[in-house]
Formats: structure tokens, C-alpha cells, sequence
């Protein structure tokens, strides 16, 4: 218990402080004015002294006013905080002890560490064996009493008292808005003893507690009385009353504190039914400095919830826009699987057959129902072969598609490899048999063309065996079908094979659950808008689904098969054709249907937003890393290009092998791909960018054409991607500076000098090695050294120029501005020649 000021003794004894001083001085203690502190003993002194003093005098007054708003807060307040000795004390402590007990009183009691609670139990029962009338009996009587008690009480008075009051200024001094839940707090006290005491007074009970409180808590009480003062008594009570209570800070705990890293103080209060403050002071407490809008790191937060003894977990946050975990998640689910056609992608060399064969099967085993159908070009469909469907990729065949099919083998069950017969085993043979074996799909060897007159069909196969496949005739366990695409021969042994490759295999999915699956191909189309070429994998995909399709997101607004027919739904391994996507995706990616439209527009923007970060991330920005690098590209020529494609998997194709073109020296830097025509925007940029427009499989719009033609725009037009490859490879060879190298040509050794005064130093010699030419440049070289170098002042044959002197012949020349040679020097003559790039 530390010092208490005089004027605080007063304001409590209500009396004035010049009193209270003049008490303290008689009594010998050394005090100058209110200001002045006196100790625990003397307050006491001071306390019993006047104290009693203002008792009789409240007693009086009591007497006379008994009924009316007399000084009640004093007394009543008194004993509330008072242990008892006397009969009286416990009456009086009986009545009040409902104050302390109830309601907030308790918990407040308890967090200032008193013994009130202690006794209060025991005063209790008691009280509640006296029963509500004696209460108030206790209570009339106490309001008349002597306030002898007090001498003891109020040591318990000012204990009590004085936690409270210090953790009440606390409290104010860090948020008003705290101290007036105080008050409301002890005010809720006092509704509690107005409610209990109501027939006898009880309103002015309630509110004497609550003006006892006014006059010893906090100057917010002051306040809110002076607002208050034109209302009168009775008003300020019923308000009271209606005071909402603040009962956060008695909220339980939360048993577990579930977290996300980076909550502040004020978040974490919410969770935890704590004010912020306290949390903030907490933390400061344990060492931690932060205000309450500070994020927190997950070690603060878990040490918090430690200290306030409960468990902390952090939130599980969902990336929603990582559609490859979901795709994951799909591909697991293996409840309710069903058998699933194979997904079949025909790969080999250039014109070996692959579109003759895709092109024969698409048109002789058409899905029953739908023949005579207008087939599409969308890069996969299905055909239906002994009441069986298989579904075929059209993937591009040729080597510049790498990438693309590589990422196509991912979605292929079966790869047919098909080779021509007349041709053989060629690169692209060998790269499509390393992909697939990458991927892990199982190869089906077609070899096409057997009508040809040239077609050895086991030489293929024993050019095959060295990469692996080899026929079951021959001990191995490749299937070898021998067709020809063109005339449809033994088509149907092949598509048996396939069936019964993907019967081994025990192809099967879950139509059952959310549709997952691949982008086959992806345009824009002038009146549909984004049309993307789908591959269901997993699940079953419908109209209406909201989708995430790579970086992409929507509704399926429409879903038609490789027919062009309207459909619903489309099962595991069904290649569709949808539009409704907010733009175009690329070959390869992976799609998701999402519960609502909103998780997927969520999902795919955020798709589209990490997207554009990473692309920018990847534009080179300078760093003492690539410093040297960026350097030596300043130097680099660059040949810009604009490819306008039919499909995105061909703009996509072709700008990959664009890039891989090796020309030292120049680079390709394509500065725009869409599909579509090209088109007078395609052109302007052109102009503006000196760029060539490559077309593949598109034309240029007659607008189109003649801007490029007025403005000497380079359009070229491919339909075979090696011919546009090859076409930009010499543009940029064509681009480079000639490299010239030197060449040594011939040795002259120095034999004779004749001195000329016109001419200056004229040297004799012999060609010993190769020849020197007039026009050559020479070193003239001493001792291994090269002394000088330039060129020929004149060269002679005896008396004659001449134009060259070859190896074995005696020469005289000259050396411009030159003449300080010496006899066994040697003469080396030399030319630049221009290097061929590579
Ligand atoms: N005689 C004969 N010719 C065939 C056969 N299959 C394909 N051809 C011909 O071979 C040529 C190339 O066939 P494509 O189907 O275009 O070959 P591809 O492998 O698709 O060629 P790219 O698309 O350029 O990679 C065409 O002229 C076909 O008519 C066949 O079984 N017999």
C-alpha cells in the first residue's frame, strides 16, 4: 500500500482538504498542503478522526432525511468493502455484499487480487439466511447507524479500494472509452443492489453506489455526472440501468486460437474477446513492441496464445488459384470408377501418313448417328470402332512442335507411332519414340504406306528394334500394324490394337465427380469469342459449369463436340469445343470446374495476375550478373516478328522454334502472336517495329494487304512451319556483318637490303612459303617478333612489277612509310577473308 495525497483523503471523507490538513498537522505529521502524502498509518489516523467526525455528522442528517437522497454512497459504500467485527458491521456487510457479488462486481474483485470474495462467501450464506427483508432492515438500520465499523472497514476499504482505483486509472489513462466502461461496470453493480433493494430505496441505493463510485474512481465519472447534472436523480439511475453492460473481457477464451500469419493486435482481440490493448500490452509484456494495427509473424502469435494458456493453429489457407493441386486432388478421387475410352495421339516423321490416317479413321468410323456431320478441325475427336469409342489427338506432326506434344503425351494413353514403309525410320520417328517413351505410353507402330511399290515393311521394323520396339513375332511385346491410311487397309486391325492395348491398361475415371482435364487447343474466334478445344479427363463436365481453364476463367456457355453438335455433358476422355472463357488459353493447360462463379472468377484472375508477375519477372533486368551479357546483346541485332497463326498450338509451335534459331550474333524477338488474319493493326505494328509478319495458315485481310503493300510491310505466308523456320533462319544470317579472318598467305625471307634515297629501303628476298601479292597486308616480323605491320610499297620481279611473286621466287619490294628492315627478317604477307556464317 503506498502514500495517499490529502486531498484524495478528503475527496473520499468528503470533507475539505484544509480539514483533513489540519487533522493531519495537529496529529504532528509533517504536511504542507493538499498536495502533501501521508503513509498508510497515518492515513488511517486521519481516516478514524475525521471520519467519525463526518459520521455524526451524517448520521444527523440521516435522521432528519431518512427517506430523501441523503449521503447513503458513504456508508453504504463502506461496509462493502469491509471485513466486520460487529453485529452491526454484519448487517451492513450482508446487505452490500450483493453489490460486490453480482454481476461484474466479481470478476473484479477477483483481478484486484482482495479478500473481499473470501469473505463475501462466507457473507453469503449468512446474508442469505437473513433473507431479503433483513437485508433491507440491515440496510434502514445501517443508513442509521454510528459509523463506528468504519474505523475497521475503511482499512478494508482503502485496500479494496485502492486496486481498484489503480487498475480504474489504468484503465482510464489508456482508454477513456475503458474507463467509462468502469463505470458502467460499477454502475452495473449498483443496478444489481438497486434490483435487490428496490421496495426499500434500492433506486437510491443504486445510485448512491454509483456517486460513492463518481467521488472515488475517476474523473469520468465526474464528467459524466456534469453532463448529466440538469437531469435529475432518478433519470440518471434509470439510464444507468439502461447502460448496455460491456461484458467482452468476460468472454471465455477461445480453446484454440486459429491464426493467419500477419493478424494484428486488433484481429486477434476479436478472436480471443479481448480488447486490443490488453493484447498490445501483453505483448509488450513479453517483450514484443508493437501497436495494434501491426501484423503479427506466427511466432508472436503462437506465443501469445501460449501465454494466455490455449492452443494456437494456423488457418489452412486454400490457393484456390492452384488448379494443379485441385487437378491432383481429381485424379485421386477413385470412388465409382468407370472404364474410359483411350486417348490416342498419332505421332512420326513429316508426311509419313499421320493426317491421311486421322483423316480415314475420322471419316470412316464416325460416332453412330452422326454421319454425314460436318467433321471440324478441333484437334481431336472420337471415333466409335465395335461399339467402342477411341479418342484420337490431332496433334501437329512436325518436329517444331516438340513442346506442345510433349505436353500433349501427358494427356495420351497410347501413342501410334506411324512410319512409311517406302521411308523409314527418320528423325522425327525417333524423337516421337523418345517422347512417348518419356511420357510412358505404350507405342503402337503403324507402318503406313504398304501399297507403295517401294513399301519394305520389315526393314522398318528392324530399323525399330534398335530403339526398343520390337514386334511380338520377333520376341518382343510392340505391336506392329501394317496399313495403308490412304487406302484404308487394315484399319481395323489397328483400331482392334488400340482397344485391346487400352483393355490391358484398364483405362477408368470417375465420371462422378468435378470435371478436370486439358486444353487440346485454344483461338479466338470473331463471333463466339474464346474458343477453346477441351479434353475431359477426370469427372464430368456441363453446361454451365464455372471453369478455370489455365490463366482463363467462366462459364460454359456452350459445349459442342468435334461435329459440331450441341451437347450437355461430356464424360471422361471426351474432346469438346466451349466458349464462355474470359480469354484465350493455351495448348497444355489444365482446366477445373470450381463450385461457384465466383471461387473460379476469384481462382482465374488471380491465375492471370501471378501470370503477368512472372512474365515480368522474366524480362531481363539488369544485375551485375548479366551485366556482361546485356552488354554484348547491346550489341546483338534482332530481327522482330509478328506470327499470326490459325491455331494457338501454331503460334505457339512456331514461336518456340523461332527462338531456338542459333545465329550468332542476331536474335529473334517476336513482339506479338495472336490468331487470326492478319489484320491492319498486325501491319502498323509491322511498320512501326520493322518487323516481318509471319503467317501461318492465315492470309492478310485485302485492308491488311495492301497497308503491307504500301508501306513495303514483309508479309510472308507458310503453311509448312520448317519453310518459315528456315526462311527467317538466312534472314538473320543475312542480317550479321561479314566475319572476316585472317589468312596468312605467304613468307618472304629478308636477304639483301639496297638503300634508295627516293624510294627509301629496298628489300631482296625469297618467297619461302605459299605467295605475297601486291596488294597484301604484311608484318615484317625479327626474331619472332612482329616489328611492324602495313602494306607493300611495290613488289617486283626484277626489274618489272608485278602482282604476285609465288613460293621459290627471288622478289624485291618495298615496305610503305617503312625501312628499318635488316637482312634475315622475315615478311609475312596476309589477307581478311570473309567467313561464311555458320
Ligand atoms: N500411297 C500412299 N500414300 C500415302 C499413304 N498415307 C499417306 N500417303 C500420302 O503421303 C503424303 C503425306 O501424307 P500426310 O498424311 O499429309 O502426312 P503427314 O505425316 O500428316 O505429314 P505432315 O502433316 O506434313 O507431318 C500424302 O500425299 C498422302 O496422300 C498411304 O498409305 N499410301
Amino acid at each position: 500500500m503506498g502514500k495517499e495525497r490529502i486531498y484524495e483523503l478528503a475527496k473520499e471523507l468528503k470533507v475539505e482538504s484544509k480539514d483533513v490538513l489540519d487533522v493531519a498537522k495537529k496529529k504532528g505529521m509533517s504536511v504542507k498542503n493538499h498536495m502533501s502524502s501521508v503513509d498508510e498509518q497515518q492515513a488511517k489516523e486521519l481516516r478514524s478522526a475525521l471520519g467519525s467526525k463526518k459520521a455524526q455528522t451524517t448520521s444527523t442528517t440521516n435522521n432528519h432525511s431518512n427517506n430523501t437522497h441523503s449521503q447513503h454512497p458513504v456508508r453504504s459504500h463502506e461496509p462493502a468493502k469491509s471485513s466486520t467485527t460487529s453485529s452491526q458491521t454484519n448487517g451492513h456487510s450482508n446487505q452490500t455484499r450483493p453489490h460486490s457479488n453480482n454481476g461484474q462486481q466479481r470478476p473484479q474483485n477477483r483481478s484486484n487480487g482482495n479478500n473481499n470474495n473470501h469473505r463475501s462467501d462466507g457473507q453469503q450464506r449468512r446474508n442469505s439466511q437473513s433473507g431479503n427483508g433483513q437485508v433491507n432492515n440491515n440496510h434502514r438500520r445501517d443508513n442509521s447507524t454510528s459509523t463506528k465499523p468504519s474505523t475497521t472497514n475503511n482499512n478494508n476499504h482503502r485496500f479494496s479500494n485502492n486496486g481498484s482505483q489503480r487498475a480504474n486509472d489504468q484503465r482510464t489513462n489508456n482508454n477513456d472509452r475503458r474507463g467509462q466502461n468502469n463505470n458502467s461496470r460499477n454502475n452495473a453493480g449498483s443496478n444489481n443492489a438497486g434490483h435487490q433493494h428496490n421496495n426499500s430505496n434500492g433506486g437510491r441505493f443504486g445510485g448512491s453506489l454509483k456517486n460513492n463510485n463518481n467521488s472515488k474512481y475517476n474523473r469520468n465519472n465526474n464528467r459524466f455526472n456534469k453532463k448529466n447534472k440538469k437531469k435529475n436523480k432518478n433519470q440518471r439511475i434509470r439510464e444507468t440501468n439502461n447502460k448496455p453492460v460491456a461484458v467482452r473481457k468476460d468472454r471465455p477464451l477461445p480453446e484454440t486460437l486459429i491464426y493467419s500469419v500477419g493478424m494484428n493486435a486488433q484481429d486477434l482481440g476479436k478472436i480471443l474477446h479481448r480488447e486490443p490493448a490488453e493484447i498490445v500490452k501483453k505483448l509488450f509484456m513479453l517483450g514484443v513492441m508493437v501497436n495494434q494495427n501491426q501484423s503479427l509473424d506466427k511466432d508472436t502469435i503462437e506465443i501469445l496464445a501460449a501465454d494466455y494458456g490455449i492452443e494456437a493453429q494456423e488457418k489452412v489457407e486454400v490457393d484456390v488459384a492452384d488448379i494443379d493441386k485441385f487437378f491432383d486432388e481429381e485424379e485421386k478421387n477413385t470412388d465409382h470408377l468407370v472404364s474410359r475410352p483411350p486417348v490416342v495421339t498419332v505421332m512420326g516423321h513429316v508426311d509419313h501418313g499421320k493426317t491421311t490416317l486421322l483423316d480415314k479413321l475420322r471419316h470412316t468410323h464416325v460416332t453412330e448417328g452422326e454421319a454425314g456431320g460436318i467433321t471440324q478441325a478441333i484437334g481431336a475427336y472420337q471415333v466409335k470402332y465395335n461399339d467402342k469409342e477411341i479418342t484420337f489427338l490431332d496433334t501437329p506432326g512436325h518436329a517444331a512442335f516438340t513442346e506442345m506434344r510433349a505436353r500433349g503425351a501427358n494427356i495420351t494413353d497410347i501413342t501410334v507411332l506411324v512410319v512409311a514403309a517406302d521411308d523409314g525410320v527418320m528423325p522425327q520417328t525417333v524423337e516421337a519414340i523418345n517422347h512417348a517413351k518419356a511420357a510412358g505410353t505404350p507405342i503402337i507402330v503403324a507402318v503406313n504406306k504398304i501399297d507403295k511399290p517401294g513399301a519394305n515393311p520389315s526393314h522398318v521394323t528392324e530399323q525399330l528394334t534398335e530403339y526398343g520396339l520390337i514386334p511380338e513375332d520377333w520376341g518382343g511385346d510392340t505391336i506392329f500394324v501394317e496399313i495403308s491410311a490412304k487406302f484404308g487397309k487394315n484399319l481395323d486391325e489397328l483400331l482392334d490394337m488400340i482397344l485391346l492395348q487400352a483393355e490391358v491398361m484398364e483405362l477408368k475415371a470417375n465420371p462422378d465427380q468435378h470435371a478436370a482435364g486439358s486444353v487440346v487447343e485454344a483461338r479466338l474466334d470473331k463471333g463466339k469469342g474464346s474458343v477453346a478445344t477441351l479434353l475431359v479427363q477426370h469427372g464430368t463436365l456441363h453446361v454451365g459449369d464455372p471453369i478455370v481453364v489455365g490463366n482463363t476463367y467462366g462459364r460454359v456457355r456452350t459445349m459442342t463436340n468435334e461435329r459440331g453438335r450441341r451437347i450437355k455433358e461430356a464424360t471422361p476422355s471426351t474432346p469438346i469445343e466451349i466458349t464462355g472463357l474470359s480469354d484465350v488459353p493455351e495448348a497444355g493447360d489444365r482446366f477445373i470446374v470450381f463450385e461457384d462463379e465466383k471461387t473460379a472468377r476469384a481462382a482465374g484472375e488471380e491465375r492471370a495476375k501471378r501470370a503477368l508477375v512472372a512474365e515480368r519477372a522474366n524480362t531481363n533486368h539488369v544485375t551485375l550478373d548479366n551485366l556482361f551479357d546485356s552488354l554484348k546483346e547491346g550489341e546483338m541485332k534482332s530481327v522482330p516478328v509478328i506470327i499470326k497463326a490459325d491455331v494457338q498450338g501454331s503460334v505457339e509451335a512456331l514461336a518456340q522454334s523461332l527462338k531456338k534459331i542459333k545465329v550468332d550474333g542476331v536474335k529473334v524477338d517476336i513482339i506479338h502472336t495472336a490468331v487470326g488474319a492478319i489484320n491492319e493493326s498486325d501491319v502498323t505494328l509491322a511498320e512501326a517495329s520493322n518487323a516481318i509478319i509471319i503467317g501461318f495458315n492465315v492470309r492478310p485481310t485485302p485492308q491488311a494487304k495492301s497497308q503491307a503493300d504500301s508501306g513495303s510491310v514483309d508479309i510472308r505466308l507458310h503453311r509448312v512451319i520448317y519453310n518459315a523456320i528456315d526462311e527467317v533462319e538466312s534472314a538473320m544470317k543475312g542480317m550479321l556483318e561479314p566475319v572476316y579472318e585472317e589468312q596468312v598467305t605467304g613468307e618472304v625471307e629478308v636477304r639483301e637490303l639496297y638503300k634508295a634515297s627516293k624510294v627509301g629501303t629496298i628489300v631482296g628476298g625469297m618467297v619461302t612459303s605459299g605467295a605475297i601479292t601486291r596488294d597484301a597486308s604484311i608484318r615484317l616480323i625479327r626474331d619472332g617478333v612482329v616489328v611492324y605491320e602495313g602494306k607493300l610499297g611495290s613488289l617486283k620481279r626484277f626489274k618489272d612489277d608485278v602482282k604476285e611473286v609465288k613460293q621459290g621466287y627471288e622478289l624485291g619490294l618495298t615496305i610503305e612509310n617503312f625501312n628499318d628492315v635488316k637482312v634475315n627478317d622475315v615478311i609475312e604477307s596476309y589477307i581478311m577473308k570473309e567467313v561464311p556464317v555458320k
